[in-house]
């Protein structure tokens, strides 16, 4: 009994030790830097909450932001690394885009020997990410987004459907459990090419299985600071972050498709079989009428950024942490901007008229909610902007400096300094956004303070699906103003409550509503 009381008392001295250390270290770092605005925040006192990300948006990393200003940038000490904050757009935009050379790293160390579904884009580091995102932007072109609408439409039509069958009822609708369903069915059938029947039916096994990943368990939480506080103690222990079944679930899904169409010729307008020419003949074929100005300006920054290319093994493993991600990535983001957008417009009359003119104007133009009307829809596309600058999914973003870097200013960072961009908080910041709390697409008709709204990050790193997102959420938008009207529930929400312990702003709880066919 002794020895283990002595052990224990060790241990926690040791554990004392070396986060003392830390902080001295982390100290004497920004008393070099001089930075006018540092803060400990981690691992004392109800700061941890903020870390946690428990009441985010309005963290005290959020707070911490606001109180950043007039001084623009600053650090905390986290006890894991330094951390420096930005918090001026001009220099948000050198970090994402003119000096993307230095942050090109999110600065995560992953093993994917013993977590293979993390060698995915988001995650991968330097050389392995440049090879990558090159093999995968050609996936993302508008030519093969069109090839792939279709399969989209099919979704929207089950998803309006299934709303039509529900909404005469009368009663309040559950906005976030039908979108978090419409966007599983179409990741499932755009990236997995399989019908997962997520639509209606929340014990579908994709729906299960892909909240999972979003409701972390205790066990997850204790294994994810773990890693972040020692990163040494977790790969010692061999510890994983995913769930083996979660794991075994994905692989064995993309190993099978595989199986399939290479046994039967099977093929399908989705991302698995884009995979599959990857995988067979090392690149994606882009035919130039497939690309358009945007696709032109995506490979100018991998040309220029390519000195250093690395040249991986696309196996089935590599292959299935890509879907994986497309999936992570894919749902909850597109999910939550369909129901806060619904949403905003129940509150806001006038803009759902607005909305709704232009896509029934559109509509008797093109015949159909064709991909081409889907340009034309500038008041909506507006409005999805506002959207995802009150709720941006991604409420701050995360880059780690990969070489020494001197800002304007004369402040120098060395290498492995983390950056933080405070995306929520500069959304919300007066200054770049006049009232800021109030639903006003038309601030997107003047131009926007660069640097001063990113919901899907910048530069060279900018999200890889932003274009297919768009796509997905303007067209089940549109097919919804066309068909309904939004209407506050009878249990009016007027402030949305986020779910605590997530990485990714999200409703907690349901989000009822009124919906009425027109
Ligand atoms: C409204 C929807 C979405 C939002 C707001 C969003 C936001 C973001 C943000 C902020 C980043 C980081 C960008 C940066 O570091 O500069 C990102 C990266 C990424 N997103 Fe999205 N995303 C959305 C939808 C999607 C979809 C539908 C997919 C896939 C089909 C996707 C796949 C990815 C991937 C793979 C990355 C990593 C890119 C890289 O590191 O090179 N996202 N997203």
């Amino acid at each position: 009994m002794a020895t283990l009381i002595e052990l224990a008392v060790l241990a926690v001295s040791i554990v004392v030790a070396y986060v003392v250390y830390k902080f001295i270290k982390l100290s004497n770092f920004f008393d070099n830097l001089g930075l006018p605005y540092i803060k400990p925040i981690w691992p004392f006192g109800s700061d941890v909450k903020g870390l946690l990300m428990r009441e985010h948006p309005a963290s005290t990393l959020t707070k911490l932001y606001y109180q950043l200003e007039p001084h623009k940038m600053g650090g905390f000490y986290n006890a894991v690394k330094p951390t420096i904050m930005i918090r001026d757009p001009e220099l948000v935009h050198r970090v994402y885009t003119t000096d993307f050379g230095h942050f090109v790293d999110r600065g995560v160390t992953t093993d994917p020997k013993r977590n293979p579904l993390e060698a995915h884009l988001f995650l991968l580091n330097g050389a392995k990410w440049r090879f990558m995102r090159a093999k995968l932007s050609p996936i993302f072109t508008s030519g093969k987004l069109k090839f792939m609408y279709a399969e989209m439409k099919k979704c929207v039509d089950t998803f309006i459907a299934h709303l039509e069958k529900t909404v005469p009822f009368g009663k309040d609708i559950d906005m976030k459990e039908n979108s978090v369903g419409f966007t599983i069915e179409v990741i499932s059938s755009c990236a997995f090419g399989i019908e997962s029947k997520s639509i209606g039916n929340p014990n579908s096994e994709f729906v299960l299985y892909s909240k999972k990943l979003f409701t972390p368990s205790t066990v997850m939480m204790i294994k994810g600071v773990t890693r972040l506080i020692a990163p040494w103690l977790f790969n010692l222990l061999r510890l994983k972050q995913l769930p083996k079944e979660t794991e075994d679930f994905v692989i064995n899904i993309v190993k099978q498709s595989f199986h399939h169409r290479l046994t039967t010729g099977y093929s399908r307008n989705d991302f698995m079989q884009l995979l599959l020419q990857l995988k067979e003949k090392g690149s994606v074929e882009v035919e130039e009428h497939e690309k358009d100005e945007e696709d032109h300006q995506e490979s100018r920054f991998q040309m220029t950024d390519s000195a250093e290319k690395e040249v991986i093994e696309l196996d089935d493993g590599l292959l299935g942490a890509q879907v994986f991600v497309f999936l992570v990535a894919g749902f909850e983001t597109t999910s939550s901007t369909i129901y806060h957008l619904t949403y905003l417009l129940s509150q806001n009359q006038d803009c759902q008229d607005k909305a709704r003119e232009e896509v029934n104007r559109l509509l008797a133009k093109h015949g159909d909610f064709t991909y081409d009307m889907l340009r034309e829809l500038t008041y909506l596309s507006n409005c999805i902007d506002e959207t995802l600058r009150l709720f941006p999914p991604v409420p701050f973003m995360f880059r780690v400096c990969t070489k020494e870097y001197t800002f304007p200013d004369g402040t120098t960072i060395p290498k492995g300094t983390a950056i933080n961009i405070p995306v929520y908080s500069l959304h919300h910041d007066p200054k770049y956004f006049p009232e800021p709390e109030k639903f006003k697409p038309e601030r997107f008709e003047q131009p926007i303070t660069r640097g001063a709204y990113s919901p899907f990050g910048d530069g060279p790193r900018i999200c890889i699906g932003k274009r297919f997102a768009l796509v997905e959420i303007k067209l089940a938008m549109a097919r919804l103003l066309h068909t309904f009207r939004f209407l506050p529930g009878s249990t009016k929400k007027d402030k949305i409550v986020f779910k605590p312990r997530s990485f990714l702003l999200a409703v907690e709880g349901g989000l009822p509503m009124k919906m009425e066919k027109i």
